[in-house]
């Protein structure tokens, strides 16, 4: 028996249905445990889908059902109104398309969630039943989506890593971008990448001492993963590679860079003789500075110059300023890290003219794909960034399902009783205002040189 504030007690409805209800809004009761509750009971029950209104919560069921994503299922799906049938995802991938068949517009989904949350398996369900709806017309071979799902395997293999969560955990946020012709044929595709989070835990790249050996793959001490063959792995994004179009030279080109960017994570510094500067700190480091400009092909006394050196623009004009050891790291890292994401960035660019992006497309559906909220014991400014997209999504949403909803009900005289939700205005001034605000100190520490 526990004893209990009365106020701090959440009223229950004793004659909710056994298997709950398929929408939130449903509930007599509609507070946090009520809702948890809610999804609890219907996971039990085997469904996983809840709607919220006419937004969709999915609980990751982690065992496949073929069931649940058959041609059968989407068969009963086409045409049929959102909440017509059991909450799924195919219904919302059928909203969208039929809005944009009847108003000619573009719509989008967005797909949120912690890592592990089973977006990127909701993405390729809601490509596959946008293909079944709008089959490309009048092409052979590949349809779109097989293209973009081809595309994955390449994506995945520079953009995810192990996490803490999950194993194989996207590191980077996507857009797809699904185009149809006036009559809702497929008609091309497009990803858009964003948010690359850059930071990462063999002879002819000179790679022979194994990953232990490089300072970018041995902080995190998990160099084998449970289930994963790493030759294996390497083979299928060799053969991911060719089918997205990747010619044998250019794969080498990309392992050149990676090699390279390896090479440059262990060169190390000491300190240099002049006041406030640095050196190569020994042959060993003397040897990845070769090999890493050997791989890039570029010059490797301009490299090493502009590793321990920073050019800063000012008003009395350009300075080159030497750099203490623990600034060229800094600079060393950057330089790592702006190289993997133009890597990323021209693979991506690849995978598009391969699946074949319509220019004048009209009327397409994307689909967004981002990382909720992240916190971890040290946070960085990759967090800051994913956090602050998250807080804008919330923004949005706050404007559309609280804001604009309550105000229509005033404007209209609708008896109702005002709903308390939180407002994250004030975080997002932190962020964005200015003066004063993350941003524009960021800005400032810029412009001053001491970021
Ligand atoms: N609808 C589903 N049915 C069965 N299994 C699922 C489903 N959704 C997700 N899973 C399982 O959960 C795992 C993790 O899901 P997924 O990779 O989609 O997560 P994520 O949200 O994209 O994670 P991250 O943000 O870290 O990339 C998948 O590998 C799959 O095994």
């Amino acid at each position: 028996m526990v004893a209990a504030d009365i106020s701090k007690v959440y009223p229950k409805d004793t004659e909710a249905p056994a298997g709950g209800v398929d929408d939130m809004t449903r509930l007599l009761y509609l507070h946090e445990p009520g809702v948890l509750g809610n999804i609890k009971t219907r996971y039990e029950h085997n469904q996983i889908y809840t709607y919220a209104g006419n937004i969709l919560i999915a609980v990751n069921p982690f065992q496949w059902s073929p069931y649940l994503y058959g041609t059968h299922m989407m068969e009963q799906y086409k045409d049929a109104d959102l909440g017509e049938l059991s909450p799924h995802v195919f219904a919302i991938a059928d909203v969208a398309y039929r809005a944009m068949k009847k108003e000619g517009k573009s719509n989008s989904i967005l797909v949120s969630g912690e890592s592990g949350a089973g977006k990127t398996e909701t993405i390729m369900m809601l490509m596959r039943y946008l293909a079944y709806l709008g089959p490309r017309s009048g092409t052979e071979g590949r349809t779109v989506e097989q293209q973009v799902l081809e595309s994955n395997p390449v994506l995945e293999a520079f953009g995810n890593a192990k996490t803490v969560r999950n194993n194989n955990s996207s590191r980077f946020g996507k857009f797809v971008e699904i185009q149809f012709d006036k009559e809702g044929h497929i008609s091309g595709a497009a990803i858009r990448t964003y948010l690359l989070e850059r930071s990462r835990d063999k002879e002819r790249y000179k790679l022979g001492a194994g990953p232990k050996s490089f300072h970018y793959l041995n902080q995190s001490n998990c160099i084998e993963v449970d289930g994963i063959n790493d030759s294996q792995e390497y083979l299928a994004t060799r053969s991911a590679m060719y089918i997205v179009g990747i010619s044998e030279e250019e794969q080498e080109a990309i392992f050149r860079v990676v090699a390279a960017v390896l090479h440059i994570g262990n060169i190390d510094f000491d300190e240099g003789t002049e006041v406030d500067s640095s050196v190569i700190k020994d042959d060993k480091s003397r040897f990845h500075l070769k090999t890493a400009s050997e791989l890039l092909m570029c010059d490797c006394d301009k490299l090493e110059k502009a590793l321990i050196t920073r050019i800063m623009v000012t008003r009395e004009g350009v300075i080159t300023k030497t750099l203490v050891p623990e600034l060229a790291i800094v600079s060393r890292d950057g330089l790592a890290k702006t190289i993997y994401s133009l890597l990323f960035d021209w693979i991506v660019n690849k995978i598009n003219v391969s699946i074949g992006q319509e220019a004048n497309s009209t009327q397409s559906i994307g689909v967004l794909d981002i990382c909720g909220f992240e916190n971890f014991e040290v946070n960085s400014f990759e967090q800051l960034c994913i956090n602050y997209a998250n807080e804008k999504l919330q923004e949005y949403f706050n404007q559309y399902i609280f804001k604009m909803e309550q105000q229509e009900y005033t404007e209209e005289e609708i008896d109702w009783s005002y709903i308390d939700f939180v407002d994250n205005q004030d975080v997002l001034d932190l962020i964005e205002k200015k003066p004063g605000g993350v941003i524009a100190l960021l800005d400032e520490a810029w412009g001053e040189g001491t970021l």
